[in-house]
């Protein structure tokens, strides 16, 4: 039978769900035998030795030596978004295994997600809709004050793809645009967004009324964001995470905002996630969380799904991997 022959791929769930969208799935299956971690661990003697590809969906499965191990034949790791900080790229590399991401297509929506954090925050809207929709409380507009975004300064952590992106934005809302990142720009890309280079993050973080953090999460960024840097922002400023949850010491966001060291935060990443229904952050209400949805649009999710299997399929033909990132 066709399907037989096609590529075993190892797939998991996520929240006891498949980790791939409904939709995805007949395209999916019509190039991959697709196998699910439960399966794989159910009959493992069997499948070890024919799993080839392992669909890394929001992280997951986790891609532990043991697994690399029991999998002699793997050949590709495909993983859905820009972040690898969740692979060992030697690792995986020490056992043949080549890795492909998808950095380009995400650009785009998650620069969105910032300006949406961004104008959620500062206008209230989350706490806005709650009163609105609620039942018992009284509709008075007056208290509503929010903080302006045309001439706010927006310090951007971060110039990648999606940090500039998130300038561009920026510039059409008329904000003053400082960024930090390890290279500084070229002249001519800072004109292009107005945008003026910080050597030092502390000097952006003094004069931000918005902190964008769109660095990707390494040794030396983690925990980038913590007490320190919390106290050096204005008491006025709003903390806007779009990367990774472990950028910013967490219990140290926690005690800055109930302390009121910074107004607010927006962040779409956490540590863990979900956080944990008594996380104090949950508590707070000067916080919007979402779950992690920077690139969750219809088609930006369809193409990453697109460009994953198109990965495996190079690789495991012996091709050059598309997007292959090396250790
Ligand atoms: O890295 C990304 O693109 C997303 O955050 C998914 O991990």
């Amino acid at each position: 039978m066709e399907s037989q022959e096609l590529p075993y791929v190892l797939v998991d769930c996520i929240g006891g769900r498949l980790g791939v969208y409904e939709d995805h799935l007949g395209f999916l299956k019509k190039r991959f035998h697709l196998i699910t971690m439960k399966e794989y661990l159910e009959n493992k003697t069997f499948l070890s030795k024919k799993i080839r590809a392992i669909y890394v969906w929001y992280h997951k499965p986790a891609i532990t030596e043991e697994l690399l191990q029991s999998l002699p034949n793997l050949k590709v790791v495909a993983s859905a978004g820009v972040g690898i900080d969740h692979l060992d790229l030697k690792l995986l590399s020490s056992y043949g295994v080549k890795v492909s991401n998808t950095p380009f297509i995400v650009t785009t929506d998650t620069a969105d997600m910032g300006m949406a954090l961004l104008l959620a925050s500062s206008r209230r809207l989350v706490e806005g809709h709650e009163m609105a929709v609620s039942p018992d409380t009284e509709y008075f507009p007056v208290d509503w004050l929010g903080a302006e975004v045309s001439g706010a300064t927006l310090g951007i952590l971060g110039m990648g793809k999606i940090g500039y992106k998130v300038a561009e934005r920026a510039k059409a809302f008329e904000m003053k645009i400082l960024y930090h990142n390890r290279n500084q720009r070229k002249k001519e890309e800072e004109s292009a967004v107005g945008a003026v280079y910080c050597k030092k993050i502390d000097d952006l973080l003094r004069q931000s009324d918005f902190v964008l953090l769109a660095v990707n999460l390494t040794p030396q960024t983690h925990k980038l964001i913590g007490k320190r840097e919390l106290e050096l922002m204005k008491p006025t400023a709003t903390l806007i995470n779009i990367s990774r949850g472990l950028i910013v010491d967490q219990d140290a966001l926690v005690e800055a905002l109930q302390n009121k060291v910074i107004k607010a935060a927006a962040l779409d990443v956490t540590y863990p996630e979900p956080l944990p229904r008594d996380h104090p952050l949950l508590k707070l209400k000067n916080v919007i969380i979402t779950p992690h949805i920077g690139s969750a649009t219809k088609k930006t999710r369809w193409v990453m799904m697109e460009e994953m299997a198109e990965s495996i399929e190079a690789g495991l033909a012996g091709l050059p991997v598309p997007r292959e990132v090396l250790p």
